[in-house]
Protein backbone atom coordinates (compact mmCIF):
# COMPACT_ATOMS: atom_id res chain seq x y z
CA UNK A 1 0.00 0.00 0.00
CA UNK A 2 2.07 3.85 -1.18
CA UNK A 3 1.77 5.96 2.23
CA UNK A 4 -0.33 9.34 1.29
CA UNK A 5 0.75 11.43 -0.58
CA UNK A 6 0.92 14.65 2.21
CA UNK A 7 3.31 11.91 4.17
CA UNK A 8 6.01 11.47 1.07
CA UNK A 9 5.56 15.35 -0.03
CA UNK A 10 6.45 15.79 3.64
CA UNK A 11 9.32 13.37 3.50
CA UNK A 12 10.82 14.97 0.24
CA UNK A 13 10.66 17.89 1.48
CA UNK A 14 12.42 17.38 4.50
CA UNK A 15 15.02 15.49 2.65
CA UNK A 16 15.50 17.62 -0.47
CA UNK A 17 13.74 21.49 0.79
CA UNK A 18 10.72 22.92 -0.34
CA UNK A 19 10.96 22.98 -3.75
CA UNK A 20 8.90 21.62 -6.83
CA UNK A 21 10.83 22.16 -10.54
CA UNK A 22 8.50 23.05 -13.68
CA UNK A 23 8.58 21.18 -16.35
CA UNK A 24 7.41 23.52 -18.99
CA UNK A 25 8.89 23.57 -22.40
CA UNK A 26 7.73 26.66 -23.84
CA UNK A 27 8.71 27.23 -27.41
CA UNK A 28 11.01 30.09 -26.73
CA UNK A 29 12.80 27.87 -24.30
CA UNK A 30 12.80 25.30 -26.90
CA UNK A 31 14.74 27.57 -29.10
CA UNK A 32 16.83 28.82 -26.88
CA UNK A 33 18.24 24.92 -25.45
CA UNK A 34 18.29 24.51 -29.43
CA UNK A 35 15.84 22.47 -29.66
CA UNK A 36 13.17 21.85 -32.58
CA UNK A 37 9.31 22.85 -31.09
CA UNK A 38 8.40 19.29 -31.59
CA UNK A 39 7.93 16.02 -29.75
CA UNK A 40 11.38 15.13 -30.31
CA UNK A 41 12.37 18.65 -28.85
CA UNK A 42 9.82 18.22 -25.89
CA UNK A 43 11.52 14.61 -24.90
CA UNK A 44 15.23 15.89 -24.97
CA UNK A 45 14.03 19.24 -22.83
CA UNK A 46 12.17 16.77 -20.10
CA UNK A 47 14.37 13.79 -20.26
CA UNK A 48 17.26 16.94 -19.21
CA UNK A 49 15.51 18.40 -17.05
CA UNK A 50 14.87 15.06 -15.14
CA UNK A 51 18.94 14.49 -15.30
CA UNK A 52 19.58 17.53 -13.69
CA UNK A 53 16.84 17.61 -10.85
CA UNK A 54 15.36 14.40 -10.16
CA UNK A 55 16.54 12.31 -6.40
CA UNK A 56 17.49 16.39 -5.51
CA UNK A 57 14.64 18.26 -5.20
CA UNK A 58 11.13 17.65 -3.47
CA UNK A 59 9.24 17.44 -6.96
CA UNK A 60 8.87 17.83 -10.14
CA UNK A 61 5.64 19.40 -12.08
CA UNK A 62 5.56 18.70 -16.22
CA UNK A 63 2.73 21.56 -17.25
CA UNK A 64 0.81 19.74 -19.46
CA UNK A 65 -0.72 21.90 -21.96
CA UNK A 66 3.00 22.56 -23.17
CA UNK A 67 2.95 18.38 -24.18
CA UNK A 68 -0.55 18.86 -25.12
CA UNK A 69 0.05 21.27 -27.96
CA UNK A 70 2.14 18.62 -29.79
CA UNK A 71 -1.19 16.32 -30.07
CA UNK A 72 -0.95 12.12 -29.22
CA UNK A 73 3.29 12.58 -30.04
CA UNK A 74 3.27 15.54 -26.92
CA UNK A 75 1.18 13.15 -24.64
CA UNK A 76 3.12 10.58 -25.16
CA UNK A 77 6.18 12.45 -24.56
CA UNK A 78 4.10 13.25 -21.33
CA UNK A 79 3.51 9.96 -20.73
CA UNK A 80 7.37 9.03 -20.57
CA UNK A 81 8.28 11.55 -17.97
CA UNK A 82 5.67 11.02 -15.84
CA UNK A 83 6.99 7.62 -16.06
CA UNK A 84 10.13 8.38 -15.76
CA UNK A 85 9.82 10.70 -12.75
CA UNK A 86 7.94 8.46 -11.05
CA UNK A 87 10.56 6.10 -11.62
CA UNK A 88 13.94 8.15 -10.08
CA UNK A 89 11.58 8.01 -7.16
CA UNK A 90 10.94 11.88 -6.90
CA UNK A 91 7.36 13.32 -6.61
CA UNK A 92 5.32 14.24 -9.91
CA UNK A 93 2.92 16.66 -9.98
CA UNK A 94 0.95 16.60 -13.01
CA UNK A 95 -0.33 20.50 -13.70
CA UNK A 96 -3.02 19.68 -16.06
CA UNK A 97 -6.00 21.93 -13.73
CA UNK A 98 -8.89 19.89 -14.46
CA UNK A 99 -12.16 20.60 -13.51
CA UNK A 100 -15.92 19.27 -14.83
CA UNK A 101 -19.43 18.06 -13.95
CA UNK A 102 -18.67 15.17 -11.19
CA UNK A 103 -19.75 12.62 -13.89
CA UNK A 104 -16.98 13.59 -16.40
CA UNK A 105 -14.17 14.27 -13.67
CA UNK A 106 -14.24 10.56 -12.51
CA UNK A 107 -13.06 10.26 -16.58
CA UNK A 108 -10.33 12.40 -15.44
CA UNK A 109 -9.85 10.88 -12.52
CA UNK A 110 -9.15 7.96 -14.36
CA UNK A 111 -6.78 9.10 -16.65
CA UNK A 112 -4.74 11.60 -14.23
CA UNK A 113 -5.25 9.24 -10.66
CA UNK A 114 -5.92 5.98 -11.22
CA UNK A 115 -3.10 3.20 -10.70
CA UNK A 116 -1.71 1.81 -14.07
CA UNK A 117 -2.55 5.39 -15.84
CA UNK A 118 0.00 6.40 -18.33
CA UNK A 119 -0.91 10.16 -16.70
CA UNK A 120 -0.87 8.90 -13.47
CA UNK A 121 1.48 10.82 -11.21
CA UNK A 122 1.64 11.33 -7.77
CA UNK A 123 -0.79 14.57 -7.39
CA UNK A 124 -2.98 16.62 -10.00
CA UNK A 125 -3.52 20.05 -10.26
CA UNK A 126 -7.48 20.82 -10.41
CA UNK A 127 -9.81 23.75 -10.97
CA UNK A 128 -12.60 24.04 -8.21
CA UNK A 129 -14.64 26.26 -9.96
CA UNK A 130 -17.49 23.83 -11.10
CA UNK A 131 -18.12 23.84 -7.31
CA UNK A 132 -15.42 22.10 -5.08
CA UNK A 133 -18.24 19.07 -4.88
CA UNK A 134 -17.57 18.43 -8.52
CA UNK A 135 -14.19 17.18 -7.52
CA UNK A 136 -15.42 14.35 -5.27
CA UNK A 137 -14.50 11.68 -8.10
CA UNK A 138 -10.50 13.24 -8.42
CA UNK A 139 -10.87 13.73 -4.33
CA UNK A 140 -12.23 9.95 -3.73
CA UNK A 141 -9.58 8.53 -6.28
CA UNK A 142 -6.17 10.68 -4.72
CA UNK A 143 -6.94 9.28 -1.68
CA UNK A 144 -8.23 5.65 -1.96
CA UNK A 145 -4.89 4.99 -4.18
CA UNK A 146 -1.87 7.62 -2.35
CA UNK A 147 -2.30 10.20 -4.41
CA UNK A 148 -2.61 14.18 -4.25
CA UNK A 149 -4.81 16.52 -5.29
CA UNK A 150 -3.54 20.75 -5.21
CA UNK A 151 -6.84 22.76 -5.62
CA UNK A 152 -6.57 26.25 -6.89
CA UNK A 153 -7.26 28.37 -4.75
CA UNK A 154 -5.50 32.24 -4.81
CA UNK A 155 -4.20 31.68 -8.05
CA UNK A 156 -0.64 33.94 -9.15
CA UNK A 157 -2.20 35.33 -12.22
CA UNK A 158 -3.50 39.02 -12.02
CA UNK A 159 -7.26 38.34 -12.91
CA UNK A 160 -7.77 35.56 -10.46
CA UNK A 161 -9.26 37.91 -7.89
CA UNK A 162 -12.33 38.35 -10.42
CA UNK A 163 -13.32 34.68 -9.01
CA UNK A 164 -11.63 34.32 -5.66
CA UNK A 165 -12.17 37.10 -4.09
CA UNK A 166 -16.00 37.46 -4.77
CA UNK A 167 -18.28 36.83 -1.57
CA UNK A 168 -21.00 34.31 -1.70
CA UNK A 169 -24.12 34.94 -0.25
CA UNK A 170 -22.72 34.43 3.44
CA UNK A 171 -20.01 36.74 3.00
CA UNK A 172 -17.58 34.42 2.58
CA UNK A 173 -15.38 34.32 -0.12
CA UNK A 174 -15.01 31.76 -2.80
CA UNK A 175 -10.98 31.12 -1.84
CA UNK A 176 -11.77 31.01 1.52
CA UNK A 177 -14.79 28.26 1.10
CA UNK A 178 -12.73 26.22 -1.28
CA UNK A 179 -9.77 26.23 1.52
CA UNK A 180 -12.37 25.66 4.02
CA UNK A 181 -13.47 22.53 1.72
CA UNK A 182 -9.83 21.31 1.74
CA UNK A 183 -9.23 21.58 5.39
CA UNK A 184 -12.23 19.48 6.03
CA UNK A 185 -10.50 16.47 3.90
CA UNK A 186 -7.42 16.88 5.53
CA UNK A 187 -8.67 17.09 9.12
CA UNK A 188 -6.09 15.19 11.39
CA UNK A 189 -4.17 13.68 9.22
CA UNK A 190 -0.53 13.92 10.11
CA UNK A 191 2.07 14.92 8.99
CA UNK A 192 -0.13 16.30 6.55
CA UNK A 193 -3.19 16.07 4.24
CA UNK A 194 -2.83 14.97 0.60
CA UNK A 195 -5.38 17.71 -0.64
CA UNK A 196 -3.60 20.14 -1.04
CA UNK A 197 -3.81 24.24 -2.42
CA UNK A 198 -2.06 26.22 -5.15
CA UNK A 199 -1.43 29.76 -3.33
CA UNK A 200 0.95 31.80 -6.22
CA UNK A 201 3.76 33.49 -3.74
CA UNK A 202 2.57 36.58 -6.33
CA UNK A 203 -0.25 37.29 -4.34
CA UNK A 204 0.51 39.77 -1.70
CA UNK A 205 -2.28 39.81 1.90
CA UNK A 206 -4.71 38.14 -0.55
CA UNK A 207 -5.08 35.19 2.24
CA UNK A 208 -5.87 37.78 5.10
CA UNK A 209 -7.91 39.89 2.65
CA UNK A 210 -10.21 36.98 1.58
CA UNK A 211 -10.21 35.61 5.05
CA UNK A 212 -8.34 32.50 3.43
CA UNK A 213 -6.56 30.36 6.81
CA UNK A 214 -3.44 28.65 4.99
CA UNK A 215 -2.68 27.12 8.25
CA UNK A 216 -6.09 25.29 8.92
CA UNK A 217 -5.60 24.14 5.60
CA UNK A 218 -3.38 21.35 7.19
CA UNK A 219 -2.26 20.37 3.44
CA UNK A 220 0.75 20.91 1.05
CA UNK A 221 0.72 25.05 -0.43
CA UNK A 222 1.83 24.64 -4.27
CA UNK A 223 3.43 27.86 -4.51
CA UNK A 224 3.84 29.15 -8.15
CA UNK A 225 5.12 32.57 -9.81
CA UNK A 226 9.11 32.03 -7.94
CA UNK A 227 11.06 33.66 -10.90
CA UNK A 228 9.76 34.20 -13.89
CA UNK A 229 6.50 36.13 -12.16
CA UNK A 230 8.46 37.88 -10.14
CA UNK A 231 8.06 36.47 -6.31
CA UNK A 232 10.82 35.66 -4.54
CA UNK A 233 11.98 34.77 -0.76
CA UNK A 234 10.74 37.98 0.50
CA UNK A 235 7.21 36.78 -0.97
CA UNK A 236 6.94 33.51 0.22
CA UNK A 237 7.74 34.59 3.97
CA UNK A 238 5.25 37.25 3.38
CA UNK A 239 2.45 35.41 1.58
CA UNK A 240 2.29 31.98 3.65
CA UNK A 241 3.04 33.64 7.36
CA UNK A 242 2.52 30.74 9.83
CA UNK A 243 1.92 28.77 7.04
CA UNK A 244 5.41 28.56 5.94
CA UNK A 245 6.12 24.85 6.84
CA UNK A 246 3.20 23.59 4.22
CA UNK A 247 4.81 25.54 1.35
CA UNK A 248 6.04 23.64 -1.75
CA UNK A 249 7.28 26.68 -3.91
CA UNK A 250 7.50 26.14 -7.49
CA UNK A 251 9.52 27.29 -10.09
CA UNK A 252 9.85 26.88 -14.23
CA UNK A 253 11.36 29.31 -16.30
CA UNK A 254 13.32 30.86 -13.11
CA UNK A 255 15.52 27.17 -13.47
CA UNK A 256 14.74 26.44 -16.85
CA UNK A 257 16.45 29.33 -18.20
CA UNK A 258 19.50 28.04 -17.29
CA UNK A 259 19.72 24.89 -19.47
CA UNK A 260 20.49 23.37 -21.45
CA UNK A 261 23.79 22.44 -19.76
CA UNK A 262 22.90 20.08 -16.82
CA UNK A 263 25.39 21.60 -14.45
CA UNK A 264 23.81 24.83 -14.74
CA UNK A 265 20.33 23.53 -14.00
CA UNK A 266 21.44 21.69 -10.72
CA UNK A 267 22.99 25.01 -9.63
CA UNK A 268 20.13 26.81 -10.61
CA UNK A 269 17.59 24.44 -8.54
CA UNK A 270 20.28 23.86 -5.63
CA UNK A 271 20.19 28.18 -5.62
CA UNK A 272 16.24 28.26 -5.54
CA UNK A 273 15.58 25.62 -3.36
CA UNK A 274 18.24 27.22 -0.93
CA UNK A 275 16.40 30.16 -1.64
CA UNK A 276 13.08 29.02 -1.12
CA UNK A 277 14.10 27.00 2.24
CA UNK A 278 15.58 30.09 3.81
CA UNK A 279 12.38 32.41 3.17
CA UNK A 280 10.29 29.27 4.60
CA UNK A 281 12.07 28.20 8.06
O1 LIG B 1 -1.74 30.03 -9.97
C1 LIG B 1 -1.01 29.38 -10.72
C2 LIG B 1 -1.19 28.04 -10.97
C3 LIG B 1 -0.31 27.38 -11.77
N1 LIG B 1 0.72 28.01 -12.35
C4 LIG B 1 1.64 27.24 -13.21
O2 LIG B 1 2.94 27.23 -12.62
C5 LIG B 1 3.93 27.39 -13.64
C6 LIG B 1 4.65 28.70 -13.42
O3 LIG B 1 5.70 28.83 -14.34
P1 LIG B 1 6.85 29.95 -14.18
O4 LIG B 1 7.67 29.78 -15.42
O5 LIG B 1 7.64 29.61 -12.93
O6 LIG B 1 6.18 31.26 -14.09
C7 LIG B 1 3.20 27.32 -14.97
O7 LIG B 1 3.18 25.96 -15.39
C8 LIG B 1 1.80 27.77 -14.62
O8 LIG B 1 0.82 27.21 -15.47
C9 LIG B 1 0.92 29.33 -12.10
O9 LIG B 1 1.88 29.97 -12.59
N2 LIG B 1 0.04 29.99 -11.29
Amino acid sequence: MTAPFGARLAAAMGSHGPLCVGIDPHPSLLGAWGLADDASGLRSFALTVLDAVAGRVAAVKPQAAFFERHGSAGVAVLEEIVAAGRDTGTLVIVDAKRGDIGSTMGAYADAFLRDGSPLAGDALTVSPYLGFGSLDPAVDLALSSGRGLFVLCLTSNKEGHEVQHARTDDGVTVAARMAARAAALNADVAPLGSIGLVVGATVGDAADRTGVDLAAVNGPLLAPGIGAQGAGARELAQVFGAARGQVLASSSRGVLAAGPDVGALRAAARQAAQEASAALS
